[in-house]
């Protein structure tokens, strides 16, 4: 054998074949170099069939990295206003166009909502989905992966930009939330175009989800008129890998005048309840609110967790991280994690008001329950060149798991 030969069959032949091999001599009372040929002739056969098997292997992997890198289909205009949000709104989608986008690796397609206001359209792997609408960088829709809208929008909502925001889903309130400031109810951001951001500054925080877009929001001169300040504020939202909606804020000060800004904030979540009588609402009982319907006086939440038989427009201050909402006819709990956002508002304007305001139905009030992340009681303030970030998970779990129900300190003690 040649010496190349030969080391190739010792780096190929094992103790064990040698053994195989010795006892087949035995066997066919054959010696020598053509039974040991014979040998090896099979094994580099097998060798070359586990290399081929493998090359398919690796071949099949990388079609479906490459696959689950193509944004899936847009479905049909049919099947979009199928998956807008469920009421039917003053006017129907406009036909839409489509198209998929895929950019920094995020996967999302843009729509034509209401009145033909452009939208994004998340959806995960799994099934679960949320719809953004670009005015109001306002998120009206989260489903799960049963297709089950989980956040409430008004069956009257109105799509009409400017004057009105979207009334449901989640609501940015920036920079001042509610009446406290001088400027309209809960800011302009909600009262705005947003625009996709393409090449947003990277995220510390990265999902393994694709389903994520990122918008921004910058002032125009009439905005800077009522609040003099230059800022640029980035929103992701993204599906998370079990279906959870999360929602990050980053706002930056660009004043170029060396002047602070300080601002109020709320992500103003509607979510959408069975019947609000069997809510509850666990991880807020004994803290401190301030009570709006009682000009904003100052009073501790006594004892149990909250449930709710009229009016309730309540600011709680330094709250937990996490947060439950407990629907028990639908046997499902939302969970609210929050981060950079101390405090935590709960609405429901029940009967009376819901009939006062126009794009509300005077029995949507049984079926939405607003719980709103907020940083109301200390501002928050930002000097030129400075970026605060504040953070909303929204996941759901049957509420039969859910342990809070048995000890709500659980609510706030669990990660
Ligand atoms: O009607 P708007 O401006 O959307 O506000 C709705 C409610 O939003 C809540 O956050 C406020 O606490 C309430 O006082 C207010 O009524």
């Amino acid at each position: 054998m040649q010496k190349k030969e030969r080391i190739l069959y010792e780096s190929i032949v094992t103790e064990s074949d040698l053994g195989n091999w010795r006892e087949r001599e035995r066997k066919t009372n054959r010696r020598g170099c053509s039974c040991r040929d014979a040998f090896v002739r099979e094994k580099f056969g097998r060798l070359r069939v586990m290399i081929y098997v493998y090359y398919i292997y690796i071949f099949f992997v990388g079609v479906a990295m490459s696959t689950e890198m193509i944004p899936s289909p847009a479905p049909s205009p049919a099947s979009s206003s199928a998956s807008s949000p469920a009421p039917s709104p003053a006017s129907s989608p406009a036909p839409s166009s489509a198209p998929s986008c895929s950019s920094n690796s995020s996967n999302y397609e843009l729509r034509k909502g209401f009145n033909g206001l452009d939208k994004v359209l998340l959806r995960d792997a799994r099934g679960s989905s949320a719809e953004v609408y670009l005015y109001g960088g306002q998120v009206t829709s989260w489903k799960n992966d049963q297709a089950e809208e989980l956040l409430f929008l008004s069956s009257k909502a109105i799509f009409k930009p400017p004057k009105k925001a979207i009334r449901g889903g989640i609501p940015i309130c920036f920079p001042q939330f509610a009446s406290f400031g001088s400027l309209d109810t809960h800011g302009f951001a909600r009262n705005r175009f947003w625009t996709i951001d393409d090449n947003p500054p990277p995220f510390p925080t990265n999902t393994l989800s694709k389903a994520f877009v990122d918008l921004i929001l910058k002032p125009s001169e009439d905005d800077i008129k009522i609040w003099p300040h230059s800022f640029e504020y980035r929103l992701r939202v993204a599906l998370g890998p079990g279906g959870e909606l999360m929602l990050t804020s980053r706002v930056r000060n660009t004043n170029t005048d060396g002047k602070p800004f300080s601002f109020t904030f709320a992500y103003h979540t509607y979510f959408s309840v069975s019947d609000i009588s069997e809510v509850r609402v666990e991880g807020l009982e004994t803290l401190d609110y301030l009570d709006k319907l009682q000009g904003k006086r100052r009073f501790t939440e006594q004892g149990d967790a909250l449930t709710f038989e009229s009016e309730v427009d309540k600011i709680y201050l330094s709250t937990p991280t996490k947060i439950a909402i407990l629907d028990h006819e639908k046997k499902r709990t939302f969970v609210l994690r929050k981060d950079g956002l101390p405090d935590a508002v709960v609405w429901n304007p029940w009967d009376k008001k819901a009939k006062a305001m126009t794009d509300f139905g005077d029995d949507d009030y049984k079926h939405m329950l607003c719980v709103e992340a907020a940083a109301v009681e200390k501002p928050i303030n930002l000097k030129p060149g400075e970026e605060w970030k504040g953070r909303l998970e929204l996941s759901t779990v049957p509420s039969s798991y859910y342990s809070g129900q048995l000890d709500p300190r659980k609510v706030v003690l669990g990660s």
